[in-house]
């Protein structure tokens, strides 16, 4: 058995967690480099709990410029085995307003500048990510929202874009005829990155605005999305509590594998390993190496 241990990556808006019984900011060093801050780690109804503002407290750090691989590598290293992201997000669908959430079940990824991986030259893996979130966590999840009286749906698909900027109405509808329900710049490669360091994941997408291409509502600016982020943030620290409160203590073997996504994924023959590289995935593919 293993304890199960929640990890929340909080978005724009989100840079602390309240509520914690005990709790220090604790400093992680990773060999991916620098995360985007220390983690918070306690006890939050009676559930270890790891908290990680992802643009760092103050909001430092912009999408393309966040260490990825550092954030989810201090992760595992804290032992994290159930992961939730907070993001705000944009909108592609009519019937998803401003205030309300959506549990994304599934990404497309046009980032570009970014690093994807934690494999490559030396150790060469391929994981699946057919189905990126872990359903067992987004049940926990979906159970919290209800509890909570949340105004949220189960399933979406999450674009995830490069930025800073936001989209032009040419990308925006673009994304619509694609059949995509919300728009963010954080998600990718991070879900990919959880999935190699064999960490269940699930993103808890608040809508903030409906991007540029709704003919009642302006273009997308970042006063808006800050005014709907006060409003979400204390919802998303109610869910948040609501979760440690009902998560098992003992983690919920994932149904689809994610837990165990690097079984059969290292091709590299084990002679042919860089040593350099696999010193660098201890935490991360330990389990396997
Ligand atoms: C503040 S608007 C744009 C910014 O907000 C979202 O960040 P996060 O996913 O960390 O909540 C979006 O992806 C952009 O980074
Ligand atoms: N419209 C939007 N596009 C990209 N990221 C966002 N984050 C919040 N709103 C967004």
């Amino acid at each position: 058995m293993t304890e199960a241990v929640l990890g929340i990556i909080g978005g724009s808006g989100l840079y602390d967690l309240p509520g914690f019984e005990e709790s220090e900011w604790v400093s992680i060093k990773s060999p991916w480099g620098m995360p985007s801050d220390d983690v918070r780690i306690g006890e939050l109804n009676h559930r270890k709990v790891v908290f990680l503002p992802r643009h760092g407290r103050g909001h430092v750090f912009a999408p393309s410029d966040i260490n990825y691989r550092a954030n989810i590598d201090v992760m595992k290293r804290a032992g994290v085995t159930d992961l939730v992201s907070i993001s705000a997000c944009g909108s592609l669908k009519e019937a998803y307003a401003p205030g309300s959430f959506v549990l994304v079940d599934q990404f497309i990824d046009r980032t570009f500048a970014r690093q994807k991986s934690f494999f490559g030259r030396g150790c060469v893996a391929h994981v699946s990510l057919a189905h990126p979130v872990s359903p067992a966590l987004v049940d926990m999840v979906e159970q919290a929202a209800k509890l909570e009286a949340l105004d949220y749906v189960r399933g979406g698909t999450y674009l995830a874009m490069e930025g800073p900027q936001f989209s032009s109405l040419a990308e925006s509808e673009l994304y619509r005829t694609w059949g995509c329900d919300v728009i963010g710049m954080t998600n990718m490669p991070e879900a990919k990155l959880a999935r190699e360091a064999e960490i269940c994941y699930s993103t808890v997408a608040m809508v903030t605005d409906y991007d540029c291409w709704h003919p009642d509502h302006g273009s997308v600016d970042i006063q808006d999305i800050i005014a709907v982020l006060k409003r979400n943030t204390e919802k998303a620290q109610r869910l948040v509590s609501r979760l440690a409160s009902i998560l098992p203590k003992d983690h919920v073997a994932c149904p689809i594998g994610s837990d165990r996504a690097l079984d059969f994924a290292i091709m590299t023959a084990s002679d042919k390993r860089d040593p350099d590289l696999l010193a660098r995935l201890d935490a991360v593919a330990g389990r396997v190496l």
